[in-house]
């Protein structure tokens, strides 16, 4: 199982706490960037994102940004990604059960670090429901 990764400066920090997590979890994680807490565009690193689990380049994507607002707008630009903002450990169980979501934003100025991880772990642990949210999520990946 491939992660992909990638943030902007305001989810950096996060980004790389995150990364640790999923390699000691034993996934192979590839990080997309931002490489330092250097000023850039969200939008940058949620394209790539998006595409590289689109292009099935990763199987998952988790993207960070100040909030997670911005960059999970960019990742669900791309045909195929179903990028959920999560803000608690409901949330994350809620977007894989019903919305099969492949790639977690996170925020990186909203969340502790600790409450970031069980999100994470949340989502990567829950398996999605299919039935009638299968039927809404391939009305999704039509559009
Ligand atoms: O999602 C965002 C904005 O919609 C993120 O919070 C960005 O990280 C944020 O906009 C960056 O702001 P900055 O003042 O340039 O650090």
């Amino acid at each position: 199982m491939v992660i992909a990764v990638a943030s902007d400066h305001g989810g950096f920090k996060l980004k790389l706490a995150v990364k640790e997590h999923l390699i000691e979890r034993g996934y192979k994680v590839v990080d997309l960037g931002t490489d330092t807490e250097d000023s850039v565009d969200y939008p940058v690193y949620g394209q790539a994102c998006g595409e590289a689990v689109a292009a099935g380049k990763a199987d998952l994507g988790v993207v960070c940004c100040g909030t997670g607002i911005g960059i999970s707008i960019a990742a669900n630009k791309v045909k195929g990604v179903r990028c959920a903002l999560c803000t608690s450990v409901e949330m994350a169980e809620l977007a894989k059960q019903h919305n099969n979501a492949n790639v977690l934003a996170l925020g990186g100025r909203i969340l502790e670090t600790e409450e970031a991880i069980r999100i994470t772990d949340a989502w990567l642990d829950s398996e999605f429901q299919g039935g009638r949210h299968k039927r809404r999520t391939d009305m999704l990946d039509a559009m």
